[in-house]
């Protein structure tokens, strides 16, 4: 033993156990000394060589790290290059002490082995005393441990930078570790070393929070306004409805509060729009980034990441605007307050296991927004089942829902059929037009709804189905009930919210819905066209009823008669505003006779022009299938039979 140990050892000793008096200055390491000595039961006066491990407990160690130790090498490479020269080693740890990867000059192999600088090297403090790993594993903030500072009387050669990791919910995972077998006396040397070993500690955290949360939205946060896409200080995943699922340190560190299970809208104190357009570049000049003032004050440049693992599953195509990539629900409204305040409803109602009505007048997007909220659903891979209620017959309304056995039923199938609420299993099913459903159906659907079973026509016992439904109607259901045509207990079934769809008028996004809406149709056609300004003006001046199919007839009617590269507004056949054939129902909403006869006139006269195609009529008036059949049933339209 040299005689600087021996001082060594006195020091420790006098100090640990309390006879000489703690530098306040380096309370860390005395208050670790005193905890060596008290709860680990070490001795200063009995230096012990480095522990390490074998092989095959190490690699029990690694495993529980495997895929963050990956994030972690490439760190601990760029670093080893900056500090190699200077003659640093690099090691990291787990939240145990065992060393689970290092990087060191093979030319000093056996000391740094000695030293236990070395893979497999056992840091914990109960057992290596106060050093870099360990104590640092029990204080949790970046620390230096300089020769002298080290418990065990065996280390006093070695200077060690320590930062401990997080992961994503704060816990510490792993200690980045720069050493060196000697260095100068000066504390101080270590100072620049502590900088780049906290510094890269983040940067590990970073790649790994990146790597975990590849499937989820990423808002990124930070001050300099020219970084922030590549080094977000702050970092936020959430999934698509918005709820908080990972915080990097920075975010956990200036939120104060634990974001996780938190909307990142509350927390940020921002709309969930505003959130999304951060990503979509939104009207503003600078296109990938917006200011965010953290309630806590602090103002930060923002920009946000897309899943990148469904991006590769399914690239997006070079036509792609930037809103296709945004989520489902996120992409059917632009920045209308309603609109907005609507879909942040229908985000909290997705996977709640809550039925869903939609309420709105004809056309204005009820389906799209049953298909979205089952897009943004655990249930997405699994089928969306659309049953129009008011387009089936009466007579097959029960057979279509419910199926039947072979045999069943006169005129069906030999094999018997699947019904659609069965093909709806673990997905969605969206009834469009409840109002119209039979009262006999309304117990049925009463029964599935309440039992979660469905009984085939013919079949002797049930099927358990596990649906989530949503309802649609663009009558006053209320009022059906109240008429002793709705069941009420169906009615309270269904409406366990009630979400309730502006028309196009009411609609402050016109020009995202015309972009929308112009794309897609564009893209179906194969179509370069652009729409012109003037033309986007004109659309969104224009007097709309609160049909959304109008909109879309005029666009894909623009497109198909436009022979330039971009569409005039001489071009766009905009019918002037008038009552167009609405909702029908006779106790309801008594349609003025006078109306009625135009409405007739023009019903039969795009039936025949449609050639009885009541779909591809229904599509030229701007009303839904469904509404075409109540609309021939009230006038009395019967088409002709064929052949
Ligand atoms: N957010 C949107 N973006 C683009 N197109 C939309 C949007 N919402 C609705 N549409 C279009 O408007 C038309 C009507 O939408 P949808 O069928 O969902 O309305 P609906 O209220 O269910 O109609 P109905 O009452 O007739 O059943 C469709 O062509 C649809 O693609």
């Amino acid at each position: 033993m040299t005689s600087l140990q021996s001082r060594h050892i006195d020091n420790v000793y006098s100090i640990a156990t309390g006879t000489a008096l703690a530098d306040p200055a380096a309370s860390l390491v005395h208050k670790s000394w005193a905890r060596c000595v008290r709860e680990h039961g070490l001795d200063p006066t009995k230096p012990s060589p480095a522990r390490i491990l074998p092989a095959q407990e190490v690699r029990a160690h690694q495993q529980q790290l495997e895929h963050f130790l990956r994030a972690a090498r490439a760190g601990m490479e760029d670093i080893y290059r900056r500090v190699a020269d200077l003659g640093y080693m690099v090691l990291l740890t787990d939240a145990e002490g065992i060393t689970v990867d290092y990087i060191g000059n093979p030319a000093w192999d056996d000391q740094l082995r000695r030293a236990g600088l070395y893979l497999g090297a056992d840091w914990n403090e109960a057992h290596a005393g106060t050093c870099g790993v360990g104590t640092c594993l029990v204080e949790r903030q970046p620390m230096t441990c300089h020769q002298t500072e080290h418990f065990d009387a065996t280390h006093i050669a070695l200077t060690c930078t320590t930062a401990p990791l997080f992961d994503h919910s704060g816990k510490l995972t792993a200690i980045l570790d720069v050493s060196a077998l000697r260095s100068p006396e000066a504390r101080e040397s270590q100072h620049l070393v502590r900088h780049l070993v906290s510094i890269y500690a983040r940067m590990i955290e970073d790649a790994d929070f990146l790597r975990s949360f590849r499937g989820h939205w990423i808002l990124r946060l930070g001050t300099a306004y020219g970084l922030v896409d590549v080094a977000g200080e702050l970092m936020l995943a959430f999934d698509e409805g918005g709820t908080v699922v990972g915080a990097n340190s920075g975010a956990r560190q200036a939120l104060a509060e634990n974001p996780l299970g938190r909307e990142v809208s509350q927390l940020l104190h921002m709309p969930m729009d505003a959130v999304w357009r951060v990503g979509n570049g939104g009207a503003s000049a600078m296109p990938f980034a917006h200011t965010v003032l953290l309630p806590g004050g602090g103002e930060y440049h923002a920009s946000l990441l897309a899943p990148r693992v469904r991006r590769a599953a399914a690239p997006a195509p070079d036509t792609a605007r930037p809103s296709d990539r945004l989520p489902p629900l996120a992409r059917i409204a632009g920045d209308d307050p309603a609109m907005q305040q609507l879909l942040a409803q229908a985000r909290r109602l997705v996977d709640r296991g809550i039925h869903v009505l939609v309420e709105g007048e004809t056309g204005c997007g009820k389906e799209v927004l049953a298909r979205a909220m089952h897009g943004a659903s655990r249930r997405a891979a699994m089928p969306f089942v659309a049953v129009n209620c008011a387009a089936i017959p009466d007579s097959l309304i029960e057979s279509e829902l419910f199926g039947y056995t072979p045999g069943s039923f006169t005129g069906g199938r030999a094999k018997g059929m699947k019904g659609l609420i069965a093909q709806a299993d673990r997905g969605t099913l969206f009834l469009d037009e409840i109002g119209d459903m039979p009262m006999a159906l309304q117990t049925r659907l009463l029964r599935v709804l309440s039992e979660g079973e469905v009984l085939p026509l013919g079949a002797e016992s049930p099927q358990r189905v596990d649906l989530a439904v949503v309802a649609a109607t663009h009558r006053d259901l209320s009022a059906l009930v109240a008429a002793g045509r709705f069941r009420e207990d169906l009615y309270y079934r269904l409406c366990g919210a009630v979400l309730k769809l502006p028309p196009l008028r009411a609609r402050g996004d016109r020009r995202y819905l015309i972009e929308a809406m112009f794309h897609e149709e564009a893209a179906a056609m194969g179509s370069a066209a652009r729409l012109s300004e003037a033309a986007m003006l004109r659309l969104m001046a224009h007097d709309w009823p609160g049909n959304l199919r109008e909109l879309r007839n005029v666009l894909r009617l623009a497109l198909a008669l436009c022979t330039g590269a971009s569409i005039t507004p001489e071009e766009l056949r905009l019918a002037p505003h008038r009552p167009s054939l609405g909702p029908c129902d006779a106790t309801l909403s008594p349609v003025d006779g006078s109306d009625s006869a135009a409405d007739a006139t023009r019903l039969l006269d795009a039936l025949q022009r449609h050639r009885w195609h009541v779909a591809r009529a229904a599509q030229a008036l701007g009303i839904s299938r469904a509404t075409a059949y109540r609309h021939m049933k009230r006038f009395g339209i019967v088409a002709p039979q064929r052949g």
